[in-house]
């Protein structure tokens, strides 16, 4: 059943239609990211959720209740940012209290509450330092604690690990999702890194030019893209035309075939391939690149480039440039396209 509901949602500023005709519906305790490139409106999407935008025209319910016009604090919504807008002269025990505080709650039950999203967050002991004290990734985790110790009913989170380094993006976005499940939050995370989101979410809303475009899990938005823009976002595909499709692999279709690269595999002799193999193809290697775990081959086949990811096995397997071969696709995985 749906928790969060939007019925054709537009948002425009001035003659920028930012976007326009947005529809979802998200389950409670779902963790739905808002995917998409920079400028197609997902911050302010996030933001018309949280009432710090109008909307032109549409609704946004939650549960029973239409908060389309309903001031944000009394929305009932968490909401952590980027830049993590602590209070520089508080202590990490103050910033967390602020809006228990404006809440009149009483000193013993602020105390109580406080140290229970310091023990979530795990920060015990950061109590008393100040924000300037912090690590980047600790004053993010001080503004989540600030956001949940309401107890919201939605978790809005707009790129909050975007300014940290890799190694602490990658503890923090685990931590994020432990606490979501932890709580059952319903929570709507907003990033334009793919693998951020194909990590952390139940579901993707990807996002182009103030549109949904496609709506699903990580494994589906991946796998089964409905666009071009999709496959090219989610993946590496290679994008063939109906001619190269057609030149390729004998294929006759209609608009665009997207093929992902760690669905073309070398042929090896003495290897039986299963009927959802094509018939092999020759190519010749252009280049390689290094990426850890996977070697990505250029190929050309008949004068088209196409992109092979191999798993990087031994250094033995590395296929130099002018390396005659033959590929194989999975039929299964070739996706047709708009
Ligand atoms: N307050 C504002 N006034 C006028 N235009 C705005 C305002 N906020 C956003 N926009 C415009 O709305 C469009 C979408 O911006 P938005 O910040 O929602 O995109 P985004 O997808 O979150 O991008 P990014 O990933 O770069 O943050 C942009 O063209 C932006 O210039």
């Amino acid at each position: 059943m749906s928790f969060v509901t939007v019925k054709n949602l537009q948002k425009s500023f001035g003659s920028n239609t930012v976007f326009s005709d947005i529809n979802f519906n998200i389950a409670q305790g779902e963790f739905v990211t808002l995917l998409g490139p920079s400028g197609c409106g997902k911050s302010t999407l996030l933001r018309s959720l949280a009432g710090l935008n109008s909307v032109d025209t549409g609704e946004i319910w939650v549960g029973e209740q239409n908060i389309t016009d309903l001031a944000p604090q009394k929305r009932d919504i968490g909401m952590v940012f980027q830049s993590y807008a602590l209070f520089p002269n508080m202590t990490v025990a103050n910033n967390i209290a602020f809006g228990l505080k404006m809440k009149k709650l009483h000193k013993d039950e602020i105390a109580k509450q406080v140290a229970r999203v310091i023990e979530l967050v795990e920060l015990k002991g950061k109590e008393n330092q100040h924000p300037h004290q912090l690590s980047g990734g600790q004053r993010q985790r001080v503004a989540l604690a600030r956001a949940l110790v309401v107890q919201p009913n939605i978790l809005l989170l707009d790129e909050p690990l975007s300014a940290l380094d890799a190694r602490i993006r990658k503890h923090l976005r685990q931590q994020i999702c432990d606490i979501q499940k932890e709580l059952n939050l319903t929570t709507v995370f907003v990033t334009h890194d793919q693998e951020e989101a194909m990590t952390m979410s139940d579901r993707i809303f990807l996002m182009n030019e103030g549109s949904i475009v496609q709506q699903g899990s990580a494994e589906q938005i991946y796998t089964q893209p409905h666009n071009e823009f999709v496959a090219g976002f989610m993946g590496n595909y290679n994008l063939l035309s109906a001619q190269q499709a057609q030149d390729v692999l004998g294929m006759s279709i209609k608009n665009k075939l997207a093929i992902r690269p760690e669905s073309i595999y070398v042929r090896e002799s003495g290897r039986d391939y299963g009927a959802h193999i094509s018939p092999p193809t020759q190519g010749i290697i252009k280049n390689h690149q290094l990426l850890g775990n996977v070697i990505r081959y250029q190929v050309d086949v008949k004068g088209y480039d196409i992109t092979v990811d191999l798993l990087n096995r031994s250094s033995e397997r590395l296929f130099a440039t002018g390396t005659p071969l033959e590929l194989l696709f999975n039929l299964n995985e070739l996706q047709q396209v708009s």
